[in-house]
């Protein structure tokens, strides 16, 4: 697919081959998934809950290593590439103050890398980016749940990584913050190049934010579909939302993903039950209080 939309983008091509993942001795969690990732896209897994979705992401940022198969980056070892993470836990360090936290990035980079007044325009920058300016000597703790979210963002984006691994990063929030925060993230993407393979149960927010879904089914654990998503390729155009090829995309996941849980259970047909078309989710959200 050749994205029309106008994103900075960075990083070549993911393959994914024959790839088994378990912990210690165990079945494996997942078996011999294969799977491309073209370049520069992005990719949201998602999946009913426990079919593997965060142990393949590990896996793909490297952070555990495979019982057999591999995970090629074509610009090279995931360990020579520039990554960054954000957990569902934001893991940020209540200890020290927003600007700290906003900080330790760059000063992680080496003692060369930012001098004092660079990281502190940075700093400044990306406060501004994430509309946490004045917020700065506050401690995470002093934050609301979705300023405690950009600020993790911000983290996360500051040092300009290739690759951003996301693990539900937005779960906690209602979902509004939740479509604020994706907007900043966006906004933030144009301005840092960067990469997102990223967990998520919200199929609105892959549909949002990714250039390909890939969808697992559980038990086993198996790949239900890698699926290229036109929505995206619109993805700066304002009322991407509301759009049909967004609603489209939203329901052929879902469908995809009632399918293979119908297959499975033997229990009523819930791909048979759902008569809505795109039109009807639009009239349904126009009607909408
Ligand atoms: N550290 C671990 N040790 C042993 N088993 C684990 C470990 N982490 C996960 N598992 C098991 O691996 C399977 C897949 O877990 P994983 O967290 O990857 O699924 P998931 O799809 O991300 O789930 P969820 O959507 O609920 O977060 C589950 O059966 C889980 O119990």
């Amino acid at each position: 697919m050749q994205p029309t939309v106008d994103m900075p983008r960075a990083g070549g091509r993911l393959e994914v081959r024959d790839l088994t993942v378990a912990y210690g001795r165990d079945r494996p969690v997942i078996r011999n998934f294969s799977f491309d990732l073209p370049e520069g896209e992005s990719l949201a897994i998602v999946g009913e809950s426990g079919c593997g979705k965060s142990t393949l992401l590990t896996a793909l940022a490297g952070l555990r290593a495979p019982v057999s198969g591999r995970v090629t980056w074509e610009e090279g070892a995931i360990t020579d590439l520039k990554t960054s993470f954000v957990w569902q836990s934001l893991a940020l360090f209540p200890w020290k103050r927003v600007r700290e936290n906003l900080e330790l990035p760059l000063l992680l980079e080496g003692r060369n890398r930012y001098d004092a007044a660079e990281r502190e325009h940075l700093v400044a920058e990306m406060l501004e980016e994430l509309g946490l300016t004045g917020l700065e000597k506050r401690f995470p703790s002093e934050l609301s749940g979705g300023q405690r979210q950009r600020l993790a963002l911000g983290r996360a984006l500051i040092a300009k990584p290739e690759i951003l691994f996301m693990d539900e990063p937005f779960s906690a929030l209602d979902a509004l913050l939740r479509e604020r925060l994706q907007d900043v993230l966006m906004s933030l993407r144009r301005k840092h190049p960067v990469r997102l393979l990223f967990v998520t149960h919200d199929i609105a927010e892959a549909v949002f934010l990714a250039d390909r879904i890939l969808v697992l089914g559980a038990r086993p654990s198996r790949i239900l579909a890698c699926l290229e998503n036109p929505a995206h390729t619109l993805a700066d155009e304002p009322g991407l939302r509301d759009r049909a090829v967004n609603f489209d995309m939203i329901r052929t996941v879902h469908r995809t993903l009632r399918e293979a849980a119908d297959t499975r259970d033997g229990s009523p047909r819930l791909s048979d039950v759902d008569p809505l078309t795109a039109d009807d989710l639009l009239k349904k959200e126009e009607g909408a209080c």
